[in-house]
């Protein structure tokens, strides 16, 4: 009897986990009932392409509109006088502070970066963030793509608010070493359309021992229409 309850147990389990595969069933259960039923029960597991695990991804793919390309061409130029150096951006965190180690040494990597964690270009943000580091200045060119939706056809403030703690945090980095957030403190002004190009513009303001004041503008590609200022301090750990 025992054996044979424990069978029936089994096998309704592995049922169950057979049901939760089809799609048929997914779709059913997230009508009668949301999400949480239908979701999978079991571990979720990063996507990782080997190859892309040294991938540069803040170089102009084909998703770039021209106007991202003018002022990536720009910055470049820039770049080329010794003002500004552009920063290579992985798709994982740790990748960014591994480069120079051995293998051996290299963490396995099982996390994606918030900003990177779309596989297909263009879906989310395309971006390119250049550092002065005489004026303790960075720059983020960025373009939003259609999955940043917020307000119909607008990005997402939340997704403004990570642009814009990303390009602080690079610029705290370079400047102070390793940093966390400890206030971000927004103004939206103008909304960002979806698929537009824009640009952060962020600097240090002032050190005071383990503080680092930043502040930080959007405006779009000409310069003429502020989006959203803000105020950024990160704390030294
Ligand atoms: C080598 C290559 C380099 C290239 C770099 C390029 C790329 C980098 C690549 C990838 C990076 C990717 C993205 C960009 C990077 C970063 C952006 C994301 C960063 C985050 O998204 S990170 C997550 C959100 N973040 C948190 O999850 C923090 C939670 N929090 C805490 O972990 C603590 O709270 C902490 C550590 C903040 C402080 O804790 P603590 O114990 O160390 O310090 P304590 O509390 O003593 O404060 C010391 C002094 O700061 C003042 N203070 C503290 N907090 C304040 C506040 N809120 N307002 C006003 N003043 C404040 C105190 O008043 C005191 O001031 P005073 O000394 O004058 O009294």
């Amino acid at each position: 009897m025992f054996k044979f309850s424990v069978r029936l147990i089994k096998g309704l389990m592995q049922v169950t986990a057979w049901l939760q595969e089809q799609p048929v069933l997914t779709n059913l259960l997230y009508r009668i009932s949301g999400p949480a039923s239908y979701l999978p029960s079991r571990d979720l597991t990063v996507t990782w392409p080997r190859a892309e695990e040294h991938k540069d991804f803040s170089l102009p793919n084909s998703s770039w509109s021209q106007s991202m390309r003018n002022l990536y061409n720009k910055y470049m130029e820039l770049s080329q006088q010794g003002s500004w150096i552009r920063l290579p951006s992985y798709n994982a965190t740790v990748t960014h502070f591994t480069e120079q180690c051995p293998n051996s040494a290299k963490p396995q990597v099982t996390t994606r970066l918030f900003t990177r964690n779309l596989d297909v270009e263009g879906l989310g943000f395309e971006y390119v963030v250049f550092y002065n580091q005489a004026e303790q200045r960075t720059v983020c060119i960025f373009q939003a793509g259609p999955y940043l939706e917020g307000s119909h056809g607008l990005i997402h403030g939340g997704a403004i608010a990570t642009i814009i703690d990303s390009t602080a945090g690079i610029c705290a980095i370079c400047t102070a070493g390793k940093v966390m957030t400890a206030n971000l403190n927004i103004n939206y002004r103008s909304p960002i359309v979806l698929g537009s190009t824009a640009e952060v513009q962020c600097r240090v303001d002032k050190i005071e021992d383990r503080k680092i004041f930043l502040s930080a503008e959007i405006r779009n590609v000409d310069g003429q229409v502020l989006h959203t200022e803000a105020t950024i301090l990160f704390v030294q750990v």
